[in-house]
C-alpha cells in the first residue's frame, strides 16, 4: 500500500470548489486522482455526477482501471464508479443528445484515409476551380493536402473563422483558397452526413453557440469533474469544459506547464497559468512537485533547463529522497548506442527503452545504425520506418539503375521514381509520354524533350534529368557508392527541388533532414554501388523481422507524452535540430520556450538512465553545434550536488532523529540560488557558492542576433585544446581571470589563457 505524502493528501482532501493542480512528471498524478475520487465518493459524492476527462483513449483505461482496483482494496468496493472519458467521447455523447433533440442532424464518423481524401480533394476542387492547372495540381499534392488538413484542424481547435486563422498562422498567399476550401468541406461532408474525428466536438459547440439557449440543458448536470493533462486543453475544450461545469461543478484541473507541448493543436501556457483561475474564481491552487520517476541529478538537470522559460510558474522539480540516482550521459557519436544496448538484453524490450526525437527525420540514423548492428526496434508511428518512406525507395532507384544490365532499356518501373523525385513537376501525363518513349525510342533527352509543350525552364530541367539517368545507366556497379550519393543531390537540384515542392518550412527541412541522414549513412558505408544495394535489401529484409519484435521504442517526443522508460536516449541533440529552427535569425523567445518544453517533457522520461547524443547523424557536425538545452542543464553542477545530497542522505538516514549539521561539503556552482532552492526542501547542509568570476570569452558559439559571443568559462567545463587534447576545467584564477587551469587526459596540469588558447567546448 502507497504512503501518500502531504501534497498528495492535501490535493485528494480538497473541500469544494475549483482547484488547479500544478503536478511535475512523475509525481503521481493518477494515484492522487484515483484517491480524489474515492475520496469524493466516501464523501457521499453521487458517482453520476462526477466525470474524470483524460487526454486520449489509452489514459482513459489506464485510468479506469486503477480506479476499479483501487475501489475493490478500499471500502468502495461494489461502489458504482464515475464516468472516465476523453473530451471526445464527451463530444460525442453530446452530438447524440442534440441528435435526439432534433438540433442536429445524425452524420457518420468517417475513418481518416481515403474515403476522407476524396472529400478533401473535392473541396479543393471547387475553392480552385477558376485557378491555373499548375495550382490545381500542387494543392493536391500530398504535402498541400496535409497543409491543409492541419489548417481545418487548427480552425476547428481555436474555434475561429477561417479567413482569421489564415492570418494567424500567417500562411503564405499560394495557399488563400484554404479559406474557401474550408467551407466547401464543411458543406460537402454536410451533403454527404459525414463528420470527422475533431468534429464530435466542433459540431455541438457551433450548435451551443448557434443557438445559447441550448447551455442550459447541457451545464449543470455534474458537482464534480477533474481534467488530467490540463496544460495541453485548446480553446474549443476549454469552450466544452465551462459549458459542462456551468455554475453548479467544481472543477480540479490537474497539469505541468512546462509540459504544454501541444501548441500546433492550439494548446497554450497561458490557460494553465491564469486563465483557469480567471474563468474559474475563486481557486485553490496545490502543488505536486516531488518526482518518483528519477534521481536528484535529473531533477536538477530538468530544473536547470527549464529556468530559462519565462512564461512559467517557477515551480521546482523535486526527486523524492529515496529514489535511486538516474545515471546520466551524454554520447558524441551513434556508434556508441550499439555498446548501450548489446550490454544488456534488459535495455532492448518496447517498455524498457526508448530513443526520442525531436522530428522523425532525426530517427532515421538511428534506424538505420540499428538495422546494422541487429538491434530490433519499434516505431510508434510504422509509416515512419526508414524502407516504408516513399522518398527513400525513390531516390535508391538512382542505385537500382546502376546496377541494371547493360544494353537493356531503363525499366519504366525505375524510370517514374527517378522523374518524381525530386519532382520536376511534370503531369502524370506528360512523365507517360516521357515513359511511353524512352520504352520505344531509348533514352534522347533532346528528342524527348522537343516533343513535349514545356515552359523552357521545366525543359531545361527534365533534359537535365535524363541526361543523368542516361549517365547512370552507363556506370559501372563496382563505382564507390558514396560519390554517387553527392552526384545524385547535385545532379537532381535535389534541395531545391524539395523546397519548391514543398508546403510548409517543416516539410522540406523534415525531408532534407532524411535525405541528409541517408546521404551520411551511405557515404560511411566505404563500399561500391553492388554492395550497396545488396546490403539495403538485406536491411530491407530484415528489417521486417527487426521492427516488428518488441524492441527498442523509438518515438517523437510529442508521441511519448505521458511515458517512461528506464532507459531514454534522446537523439540528435544539436543546434538546429533540437531545438529545432531553420534559421536562427527568425527562432523567436517565444519559440525557444516552446522547444524548451519539448526537452524537458523528453528528459523527464527516464527513470534510471538518461542518454544523450548529439550526434545528429548527418554527418554536418562542422556545421551543427551541439544544443544549446545541453549546456542549460549544468549536468556537472547537477550531479555534484546530488551526489552530496545522496552521501548527506545515507549519513542522516544511518542516525535517525538527527538533525543535519554541517557536513563540511560544499559545491561551486554557476546557479547557487536555483541549488539553494532545490536544498531546502530537504533541509540540506550543504554549502553552496557561487562560480567566482566565471571568464568569459570569445569562441565560436554564436548568440542570436549578436555575432561572436562572450560565453563563459565554468569549473568543470569539459574542454579540448587542439595540441593538448581533451581536457576539465579545474581553476579559474582569482587574480587575473583570464587565466585558467586545465587538467588534460594524460595527467598534466595547465595554466592557459582564456581567450588566447585553441580551446573549444566538448561536446
Ligand atoms: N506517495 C507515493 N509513494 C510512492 N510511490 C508513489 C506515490 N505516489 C505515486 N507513486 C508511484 O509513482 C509512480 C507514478 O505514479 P502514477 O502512476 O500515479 O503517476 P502517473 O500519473 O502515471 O505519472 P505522472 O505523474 O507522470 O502523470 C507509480 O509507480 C506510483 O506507484
Amino acid at each position: 500500500m502507497i504512503q501518500l505524502t502531504e501534497q498528495q493528501e492535501n490535493v485528494i482532501q480538497h473541500r469544494t470548489g475549483h482547484a488547479r493542480v500544478m503536478a511535475v512528471a512523475g509525481s503521481g498524478k493518477t494515484t492522487t486522482l484515483v484517491h480524489r475520487v474515492l475520496h469524493l465518493l466516501a464523501q457521499g459524492a453521487n458517482p453520476r455526477r462526477i466525470l474524470v476527462l483524460m487526454y486520449n483513449k489509452a489514459a482513459r483505461e489506464d485510468f479506469a482501471r486503477k480506479l476499479r482496483l483501487s475501489a475493490a482494496d478500499s471500502s468502495m468496493g461494489g461502489h458504482p464508479l464515475p464516468d472516465v472519458r476523453t473530451f471526445h467521447s464527451i463530444g460525442h455523447k453530446l452530438c447524440q443528445s442534440l441528435q435526439r433533440w432534433g438540433v442536429l442532424p445524425g452524420r457518420q464518423l468517417i475513418q481518416e484515409g481515403w474515403p476522407y481524401e476524396k472529400l478533401v480533394r473535392e473541396a479543393i476542387h471547387r475553392s480552385l476551380s477558376d485557378a491555373s492547372d499548375q495550382l490545381q495540381r500542387k494543392a493536391l499534392d500530398k504535402d498541400y493536402l496535409e497543409a491543409f488538413l492541419q489548417f481545418t484542424e487548427r480552425v476547428k481547435a481555436d474555434l475561429i473563422r477561417p479567413d482569421d486563422q489564415f492570418q494567424r498562422l500567417n500562411l503564405p498567399d499560394d495557399q488563400i483558397y484554404f479559406i474557401d476550401a474550408f467551407g466547401h468541406l464543411e458543406e460537402i461532408m454536410a451533403a454527404q452526413g459525414v463528420m470527422t474525428f475533431s468534429d464530435l466536438i466542433y459540431r455541438p459547440v457551433m450548435a451551443v453557440i448557434a443557438q445559447p439557449e441550448l447551455k442550459t440543458r447541457i451545464s449543470d448536470h455534474m458537482d464534480h469533474i477533474i481534467v488530467d493533462e490540463y496544460q495541453d486543453i485548446n480553446p474549443i475544450q476549454q469552450y466544452l469544459l465551462t459549458l459542462l461545469s456551468g455554475s453548479r461543478a467544481s472543477v480540479m484541473v490537474v497539469g505541468d506547464v512546462d509540459q504544454c507541448i501541444y501548441e500546433w493543436r492550439g494548446a497554450r501556457p497561458e490557460f494553465m497559468l491564469s486563465q483557469f483561475s480567471a474563468e474559474f474564481s475563486p481557486c485553490q491552487s496545490y502543488s505536486l512537485n516531488y518526482s518518483f520517476r528519477y534521481g536528484h541529478a535529473l531533477s536538477l538537470c530538468a530544473n536547470h533547463v527549464i529556468s530559462h522559460n519565462r512564461q512559467r510558474d517557477n515551480q521546482l522539480c523535486l526527486s523524492v529522497d529515496t529514489h535511486a540516482p538516474t545515471d546520466i550521459r551524454v554520447l558524441k557519436d551513434i556508434g556508441d548506442l550499439t555498446a548501450c544496448f548489446s550490454q544488456s538484453d534488459d535495455f532492448q524490450s518496447a517498455e524498457v527503452s526508448a530513443v526520442l526525437v525531436r522530428s522523425w527525420s532525426l530517427s532515421v540514423p538511428v534506424q538505420l545504425h540499428f538495422l546494422r548492428e541487429g538491434i530490433p526496434f519499434r516505431l510508434m508511428q510504422q509509416s515512419q520506418f526508414v524502407f516504408n518512406q516513399p522518398m527513400i525507395n525513390q531516390f535508391l532507384t538512382y542505385f537500382r539503375l546502376v546496377c541494371q544490365p547493360v544494353n537493356q532499356p531503363v525499366s519504366s518501373d525505375w524510370l517514374v521514381p527517378c522523374l518524381s523525385f525530386p519532382p520536376l513537376f511534370l503531369s502524370n501525363r506528360e512523365q507517360q509520354n516521357v515513359v511511353s518513349y524512352v520504352q520505344q525510342q531509348g533514352i534522347d533527352p533532346d528528342a524527348i524533350c522537343d516533343r513535349l509543350n514545356l515552359k523552357p525552364y521545366g525543359k531545361k530541367r527534365l533534359k537535365k534529368r535524363l541526361n543523368f539517368i542516361l549517365h547512370l545507366s552507363r556506370l559501372s556497379p563496382d563505382q564507390p557508392a558514396g560519390p554517387l550519393v553527392i552526384d545524385i543531390l547535385k545532379e537532381t537540384d535535389a534541395w531545391e527541388m524539395i523546397d519548391k515542392a514543398a508546403a510548409t518550412r517543416e516539410q522540406s527541412e523534415e525531408k532534407k533532414k532524411t535525405l541528409q541522414a541517408l546521404a551520411a549513412y551511405i557515404r560511411q558505408q566505404r563500399c561500391n554501388i553492388s554492395q550497396f544495394l545488396a546490403m539495403i535489401d538485406e536491411q530491407q529484409q530484415s528489417g521486417g523481422s527487426l521492427v516488428n519484435r518488441r524492441g527498442v521504442t523509438i518515438s517523437t517526443v510529442h508521441g511519448a507524452k505521458g511515458l517512461e522508460w528506464d532507459r531514454v536516449v534522446l537523439a540528435g541533440l544539436a543546434e538546429g535540430h533540437f531545438p529545432c529552427y531553420q534559421n536562427l535569425a527568425d527562432f523567436s523567445l517565444k519559440d525557444e520556450e516552446s522547444e524548451r518544453r519539448l526537452f524537458y517533457v523528453a528528459l523527464t522520461r527516464a527513470k534510471k538512465q538518461l542518454l544523450l547524443l548529439t550526434d545528429n547523424g548527418l554527418n554536418d557536425d562542422s556545421k551543427k553545434k551541439r544544443s544549446r538545452f545541453l549546456g542549460e542543464m549544468q549536468l556537472q553542477a547537477s550531479y555534484s550536488v546530488a551526489d552530496l545530497l545522496y552521501k548527506e542522505h545515507a549519513a542522516q538516514s544511518s542516525v535517525e532523529g538527527v538533525k543535519p549539521e554541517r557536513t563540511g561539503h560544499s559545491v561551486q556552482v554557476e546557479r547557487p540560488e536555483l541549488i539553494q532552492q532545490y536544498l531546502t526542501f530537504f533541509n540540506s547542509a550543504i554549502d553552496v557558492t557561487a562560480i567566482a568570476n566565471p571568464v568569459a570569452v570569445r569562441t565560436s558559439y554564436r548568440k542570436p542576433g549578436t555575432g561572436v559571443a562572450e560565453v563563459p568559462y565554468r569549473i568543470g567545463d569539459q574542454l579540448v585544446h587542439k595540441a593538448f587534447g581533451e581536457g576539465v576545467l579545474l581553476e579559474i584564477s582569482a587574480e587575473q581571470s583570464n587565466r585558467i587551469t586545465v587538467e588534460f587526459k594524460n595527467g598534466d596540469k595547465k595554466v592557459l589563457l582564456a581567450d588566447r588558447a585553441p580551446l573549444d567546448w566538448l561536446n
